[in-house]
């Protein structure tokens, strides 16, 4: 029997400056982790993911940090099938752009839902008394945005795989079907890394 081709899903990872985006991706694709900072231009990276028992090829694309005034590359949505919103636990302005950045690309797409998991990353910074953001504040923008949640960490490695599980859960739910993250979480029992 011929064996089926992976299908590429297109995932953009944006956020402000310095929040781990890099980090929590090469955490995903190389088990890696750095301390230094090197401000990104644009990178893709793709890793096969196996969901309920169709391969996908995640095609991640890595963005230069955003701020309120620049302008949403179009390159980072068109043929994108779903958008990881990333922002540090200890930094609110960083929360606050996840928001101005979700308008952005319900602006540029004409859409009033995509397909979003929202991710509050170096957790453990918390540990270190610097949390800024509530683990409660990140859940209820999420669910007024019919979006997935998941706090991480790119250092120690905390719930790294998990964000493009749910991605993958998000983008291929039924159409019409209700973000629900529970039944996400659930049906994602079923989702593997390869
Ligand atoms: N403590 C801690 N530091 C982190 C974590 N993730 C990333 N960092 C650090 O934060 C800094 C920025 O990480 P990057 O991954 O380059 O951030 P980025 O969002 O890709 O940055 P831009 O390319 O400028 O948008 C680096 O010094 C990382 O080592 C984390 O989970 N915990």
């Amino acid at each position: 029997m011929s064996k089926v081709p992976p299908k590429v899903r297109k995932i953009a990872v944006l956020g402000a400056r310095s929040v781990g985006k890099s980090s929590l991706i090469i955490q995903f694709v190389d088990s890696t982790f750095s301390e230094s900072y090197y401000p990104t231009i644009a990178n893709t990276f793709t890793k096969i993911i196996k969901h309920k028992g169709q391969e996908y090829a995640a095609e991640i694309i890595d963005t230069a940090g955003q701020d309120e005034y620049s302008i949403l590359n179009s390159v980072h949505t068109i043929g994108t099938h779903g958008y990881v919103l990333t922002y540090s636990i200890a930094s609110k302005s960083s929360f606050d752009m996840c928001g101005v950045i979700r308008d952005k690309i319900l602006n540029d797409t004409g859409m009033d839902w995509v397909p979003i998991v929202l991710v509050g990353n170096k957790t453990d910074l918390g540990q270190a008394g610097q949390r800024a953001v509530t683990e409660e504040e990140g859940k209820a923008i999420a669910a007024k945005w019919g979006a997935l949640f998941v706090e991480t960490s790119a250092k120690v490695g905390t719930n790294v795989t998990r964000i493009f599980e749910l991605m993958l859960a998000q983008i291929e739910k039924p159409n019409g079907e209700e973000a629900d993250p529970k039944k996400s979480a659930a049906a994602n029992n079923d989702c593997r890394i390869l």
